[in-house]
């Protein structure tokens, strides 16, 4: 498709646009002909300060260079006068048709020490901003039926970062927000997306070469935003990350789960940690499968099924015994599901303070008298202006506190269109900014103690938006992210924090599900053993890999399952000049969840990872997939690779031929030849095909070392043009003590015309920092002997053949013209970044130029192989040295002579006409 997407008539509305992102998508829109209101307080990131000049230079550029239509606004997005950035937009223009919310400041802090207000004014600028600005927004677009939202989330906000939990809060609420209003305004034509797109930070500063560091800006990101915004798309309730050109939707993944008889004597936290396996494990089960779902599970459904299994849950070996004695704080405790909790607690011998505005008395009563007469305490205080208070609770009586379960809430559900803010911002106050306080109140008792447990409470309107539920699903949203900020920060120092959503009877619920649907099979008493187990000591030793830490469980009526991040390959381009057509155009590739392709990131740093390394994989691609000599007008297809006498003379003057040897530059000399060694150039194409990246875990292109090479020639001279093809496929794959992944690649090099094979390569890769995961290790069966072979140089004998080549120290810049455009050899930048002092050697240059000297002394070869056991820096000096076998194999070694290092080792040529039985 080449229609180009216009925004002529459109009104769009971007705030802070002042500079950064929102100013590439102010200018993008009218370059597109929207008219722009460009909002910017004109304050610096840390949000203080305000000067009107940044909203009026966008304008400026938007009349000077576009000949466009713009007005600045200078209010505060929640301020008192943020309803007045859309009254600019209607008085100006008549309406407003898209809305991006983008304005945002930072104040990082660690947990410890953030305190309110560096909290509240993070999620006051990021969440209640957009809330302001969408509620002015929405009632016209509900009339106009047209309206085109993006909420800017962040990494941050879906996985978590550290030092950012009021940041992570805030974006991971503004996530829960455009869910809840992308399912109010789909039938009013309001379509509603989040990007979250991958910042320059610390850690892409230490991991990106500065040429992709420098793709991190706004114009990559922008492409999305338009293409989400116009109003030919029909994307709506999708998350998006996204960053120098990689662009990829990430989506919710709920486990199968499992089911259990949902009876109070039976489903015990012991039955729970008995099929924990089952819980986390992604796997269909017999009744539930896994889901990419977009609302609650089907539990009606789950709790039938889950009460036809008998009575009795198998308890498993494992005795829940370590919260004797613990202390822990329930908030809401007075009923429903945080009095459920406090039963569960004081019957596993915990100490429990009960918390609950109203009437904390009579469940403290209950379970004194039950558990024994100092079992609870009651406290009333408020926990949205008092959690001190209720730790202070906890020490009077208990003298520590241990646990902390946040339960409390409120509803105030409505439409959007109908809620108040006073319905939004009490909601939030319960919700957030009550968790907030009370973690902070404990944080400092739990630091000191090096232990501690927080079960923070979200919902599955938080996970997946809801009806009516803008101001809760936000709330409990933003309770995500924070909380995995949390987990970052604390499981270093031994806390835990992890969330529930649980889907319960009580009074607050009555008032969402019917009486009917609930009819008493989501007692609380189905939600508390998962409660008390995510305190316990018991499940943390279950996981040996640093515990239960950050995750998120759904849970109700005897049902019980994980549900995490899921993010396909996504689409990357490696254009410079990327266009909103360009994505519509493979928008398909944007969201593919291709089975198997799929990752689940845990955390900012993983997902960025992977968001960096499939655009160095790109690049990668990009450098060996393309032909050796576009000029020749090759195919570019993945494996294919055609070649004529340029591409042969341009290879021999990359391995040192000179003009003196005519038959290796000169296309008319009769014995005009390419070096055997070009044999391994047409499997080059085919590389990219092994997807070293899902053979191994932590993969990064840059950390890749060329680490053998063997090759059989099944000619006697290899032609000097055609239409190749090649094969590749993984033969084996090993782990190096955790330091480094080693893969090797089986290539079948064919005349692509006649099918017949021409060479056979096995290419080996050493790819420092990967890892190999449990049960993907491949033994390297079928792999050729020779390859193989260990071929160790007779340090006891003198060579008969020496050979002393100085390289040139542009010889790498020359040789990547045969095909192998790894930066890693022209890019002091990105050689820099994966710690070599200049850009080094082709591996399979100082390869080539040593088998040109052996070639031209012992004559051809049929198969060959070598070990690249140091790097090369373009201007040392090489010395070749050949042991001829009475076998006819010809060992040899390549000495870096000016760093005195063996370079290429176990290394050998098997002559033509010598059998293979003689080895
Ligand atoms: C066909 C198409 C090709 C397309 C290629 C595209 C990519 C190219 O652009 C990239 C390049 O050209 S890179 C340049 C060429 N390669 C080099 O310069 C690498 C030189 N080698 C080294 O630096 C080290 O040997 C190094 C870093 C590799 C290993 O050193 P150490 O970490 O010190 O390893 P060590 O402790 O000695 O051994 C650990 C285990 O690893 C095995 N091993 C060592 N060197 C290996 C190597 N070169 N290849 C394969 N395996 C190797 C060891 O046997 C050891 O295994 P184990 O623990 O089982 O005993």
């Amino acid at each position: 498709m080449s229609d180009t997407l216009s925004f002529k008539g459109r009104v769009v509305i971007v705030t802070g646009a002042g500079g950064g992102l929102g100013k590439v998508y102010a200018l993008e829109f009218a370059k597109r002909g929207a008219k722009v209101v460009v909002n910017d307080l004109g304050g610096t990131l840390g949000g203080a300060g305000s000067d009107s000049k940044a909203a009026d230079v966008v304008v400026e550029q938007i009349k000077r260079e576009y000949n466009g239509e713009a007005v600045a606004n200078y209010d505060s997005v929640n301020g008192a006068n943020a309803a007045n950035i859309v009254k600019t937009a209607v008085d100006a223009f008549g309406r407003v048709d898209v809305l991006v919310n983008n304005a945002g400041i930072l104040r990082d802090a660690s947990f410890a020490k953030m305190d309110a207000q560096q909290f509240a004014s993070v999620v006051d600028v990021h969440l209640n901003g957009a809330y302001k600005l969408t509620k002015a927004a929405w009632p016209y677009m509900r009339d106009q039926k047209f309206g085109r939202i993006i909420n800017t989330a962040s990494p941050a906000g879906l996985f978590g970062n550290f030092g950012q939990a009021n940041y992570a809060a805030a974006k991971m609420g503004l996530v829960g927000l455009a869910e809840t209003l992308a399912k109010e305004g789909y039938k009013y034509n309001i379509l509603v997306n989040s990007i979250a797109p991958l910042a320059r930070s610390r850690m892409t500063e230490n991991v990106l070469p500065p040429h992709i560091l420098k793709e991190l800006g706004p114009e990559k990101i922008a492409p999305l935003v338009l293409y989400l915004t116009h109003e030919s798309t029909k994307v709506t309730n999708s998350i998006f990350e996204l960053a120098a050109g990689y662009y990829g939707q990430t989506r919710w993944e709920r486990s199968a789960g499992q089911i259990f008889n949902p009876n109070e004597k039976s489903f015990t936290p012991e039955s729970i940690l008995n099929k924990w396996d089952s819980i986390t494990d992604f796997k269909d089960k017999p009744f539930n499968k896994v889901e990419h779902p977009s609302q609650l599970a089907d539990y009606n459904t789950l709790t039938a099924k889950a009460k036809q299994l008998p009575q009795e849950n198998d308890q498993g070996k494992i005795k829940i015994s370590s919260l004797g004695g613990k202390v822990v704080i329930i908030t809401g405790a007075g009923g429903g599901l945080g009095k459920s909790h406090a039963q569960w607690f004081a019957r596993y011998g915990a100490k429990v303070v009960v918390n609950d505005i109203k009437d904390p008395d009579s469940v403290v009563a209950e379970l004194n008298k039950q558990f024994g007469a100092n079992t609870a305490v009651a406290d009333k205080h408020n926990i949205v202006t008092e959690a001190p208070k209720i730790v202070s609770t906890a020490m009077a009586k208990f003298n520590r506190v241990d646990i902390l379960v946040n339960n409390a809430g409120i509803l105030r559900d409505k439409s959007f269109l109908k809620m108040t803010d006073d319905d939004w911002f009490s909601v939030l106050q319960v919700h957030l900014f009550a968790t907030f306080a009370m973690c902070k109140a404990v944080w400092p008792i739990f630091l000191e103690q090096g232990s501690g447990f927080i079960i923070n409470t979200t919902s599955t309107s938080g996970i997946y938006g809801n009806f009516g539920q803008a101001n809760y699903a936000a709330a409990k949203a933003s309770i995500l992210g924070f909380s995995k900020t949390l987990a970052i920060e604390g499981g270093k120092k031994g806390i835990r924090v992890n969330v529930i959503a649980p889907h319960a009877e009580t009074a607050m619920t009555k008032t969402i599900f019917g009486e009917k649907e609930l009819s008493n099979h989501f007692d609380p008493a189905y939600v508390s053993p998962l409660v008390v187990l995510l305190a316990s000591e018991e499940l943390q030793k279950k996981n040996r890999r640093g515990g239960v830490n950050g995750q998120l469980y759904e849970v109700g009526g005897g049902w019980c399952g994980q549900t995490r991040w899921q993010r396909g390959p996504g689409y990357v381009s490696r254009s410079p000049n990327i266009q909103p057509e360009l994505l519509r155009d493979n928008w398909s590739k944007v969201v593919n969840f291709t089975k198997g392709k799929m990752i689940n990131p845990s955390s900012t740093e993983q997902s960025s990872m992977a968001i960096l390394q499939a655009v160095q994989k790109a690049e990668m691609e990009n450098a060996t997939g393309q032909s050796s000599n576009p000029g020749t007008g090759a195919e570019n297809v993945k494996g294919g690779f055609n070649f004529n006498y340029r591409d042969c003379i341009l290879y021999n003057l990359g391995l040192g031929a000179t003009s003196k040897e005519l038959k290796y530059v000169y296309e008319k000399d009769p014995d005009f030849q390419v070096l055997p060694t070009f044999a391994v150039i047409p499997s080059m194409n085919s590389v990219p095909s092994l997807a070293m990246d899902d053979l191994v875990d932590d993969f990064n292109y840059a950390m890749l070392l060329h680490g053998e090479q063997y090759f059989k020639l099944n000619v006697s001279k290899l032609p000097t043009s055609g239409q190749l093809k090649t094969v590749a496929k993984p033969l084996q794959v090993l782990d190096k003590s955790g330091k480094a992944a080693v893969i090797v690649g089986g290539m079948t090099t064919v005349n692509a015309k006649t099918g017949k094979t021409l060479v056979y390569n096995e290419g080996t890769f050493f790819v420092r920092g990967a890892h190999v995961p449990k049960g993907k290790e491949m033994k390297g069966e079928g792999r050729a002997r020779f390859a193989t072979e260990n071929f160790k140089a007779p340090q006891d004998k003198s060579p008969d053949f020496v050979f002393e080549y100085t390289t040139s120290e542009d010889l790498a810049a020359l040789y990547r013209l045969s095909g192998d455009y790894n930066p890693l050899h022209i890019d002091p930048s990105v050689a820099k970044a994966v710690k070599f002092p200049k850009p080094i050697l082709h591996g399979l240059c100082f390869l080539g130029i040593s088998a040109k000297a052996l070639y031209e002394h012992y004559g051809p070869y049929e198969e060959l192989k070598v070990r690249f056991t140091n790097v090369v820096i373009p201007g040392d000096k090489l010395r070749v040295k050949g042991w001829k076998q009475a076998n006819g194999v010809v060992i040899f070694q390549t000495i870096d002579v000016d760093r005195n290092v063996v370079v290429l080792d176990s290394a050998a040529i098997r002559l033509q006409n010598v059998t293979r039985s003689k080895l």
